[in-house]
């Protein structure tokens, strides 16, 4: 039995841009999927997730075995889960050269799923992780970032980038851009906090929409150009510790992915309670159409200000998490 666990991530700058090649930088945040993986006699897969609702579910199927047990959330969800884990499973047994494994998989996970934390990644670079561990394989970062890529370019129907795996892999905040994927070294502290709507939205739909809107309007894709110069101005604003400069652009992202029909009444009304509180800059974060807002602020004023708004469920700091990928346990 191997467990290990990956981080989830906020978005500095950068989401969707980064699909079409632009660069972003995510950064790793305090907030963990766990994964305990053990092989199995036969070839099933067994997989339960304590914490997809309150109730969690349980799906075991291949082998003799191809039953939806407990299944006590949506089929929808459930299918969702299962498409990501599956192909973590098969990125194992390529690995270890066991086509034939079987394992028994138990995901607990502190990420709010589809919330723009980037719970998908984590649960896959754990997932790969643990499952190829349990084989005898030890793979590096950089590979289980490359395989868990795979996945989520295979469950996002071919449009996802790099950014998400290689950021819960290797840890702490990273610049992506297509194919080349770099940690960034000595971050200043950058004080966040998260609010949260309660909501989710389909990365692989959202994806898909703004892709639409590129293809109708050349404008759109000139927004898409806009926010990769954004970044690159955004790096240099990390690099000199600039965080009153890295607020102001964050608070233009939010403006321009807006403009791409990515937020949400409840990711606005979070931007807004938190920019008017004077915190230094606040976005959407992740695919959004709901789910979570990413705020910089050295007080706890937005955190205050966010609790009292009305869409709001709940509100955390993130402290940025410099480990990637771990083994938990044996
Ligand atoms: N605890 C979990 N157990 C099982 N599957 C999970 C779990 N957490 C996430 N997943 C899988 O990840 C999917 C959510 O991924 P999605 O990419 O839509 O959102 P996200 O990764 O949370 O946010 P974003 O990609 O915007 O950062 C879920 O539908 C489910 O398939
Ligand atoms: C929206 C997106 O840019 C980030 C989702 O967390 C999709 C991706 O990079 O694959
Ligand atoms: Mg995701």
């Amino acid at each position: 039995m191997v467990v290990s666990s990956a981080p989830g991530k906020v978005y500095l700058f950068g989401e969707h841009a980064v699909v079409y090649g632009e660069p972003a930088v995510p950064c790793a945040i305090e907030r963990r999927a766990t994964v305990t993986v053990e092989e199995r006699d036969d070839e099933a897969l067994r997989v339960h997730s304590t914490d997809l609702t309150l109730d969690g579910f349980t799906v075991e199927y291949g082998g003799q075995a191809d039953d939806h047990a407990d299944v006590d959330v949506p089929e929808r969800l459930v299918e969702a889960a299962v498409g990501y884990v599956d192909s973590a499973a098969a990125q194992a047994r390529d690995a270890a050269d066991r086509p034939d494994a079987g394992f028994d998989i138990t995901i607990e996970s502190e990420i709010p799923l589809g919330a723009g934390l980037g719970s998908s990644a984590a649960v896959v670079v754990a997932g790969i992780d643990a499952a190829t561990r349990e084989l005898g394989v030890e793979l590096s970062s950089r590979e289980i970032a490359q395989r868990a890529y795979e996945v989520e370019y295979e469950v996002q129907d071919g449009q996802a980038s790099r950014a998400d795996t290689f950021c819960s892999a290797v840890g702490g905040a990273v610049r992506v851009e297509g194919d080349d994927c770099q940690p960034i070294p000595d971050v200043p502290t950058l004080p966040f906090v998260i609010g949260y709507d309660g909501g989710a939205g389909d990365t692989g739909e959202l994806v898909a929409g703004v892709r639409r809107l590129k293809e109708e309007y050349p404008f759109a894709a000139d927004t898409v150009e806009t926010i990769g110069d954004l970044v690159r101005q955004g790096e240099r604003a990390l690099e000199a510790g600039d965080l009153d400069e890295l607020g102001r652009l964050m608070n233009f992202n939010h403006g321009l992915l807006e403009a791409l029909g990515v937020s949400s009444r409840s990711l606005d009304e979070m931007v807004w309670a938190a920019r008017e509180s004077d915190a230094l800059g606040a976005k959407l974060t992740g695919a959004g159409g709901g789910g979570c807002v990413v705020v910089l602020d050295e007080t706890e004023e937005a955190r205050t200000a966010l609790s009292y708004t009305p869409g709001c469920e709940e509100t955390f700091r993130a402290e940025l998490d410099t480990d990637g990928v771990r083994v938990e346990g044996r």
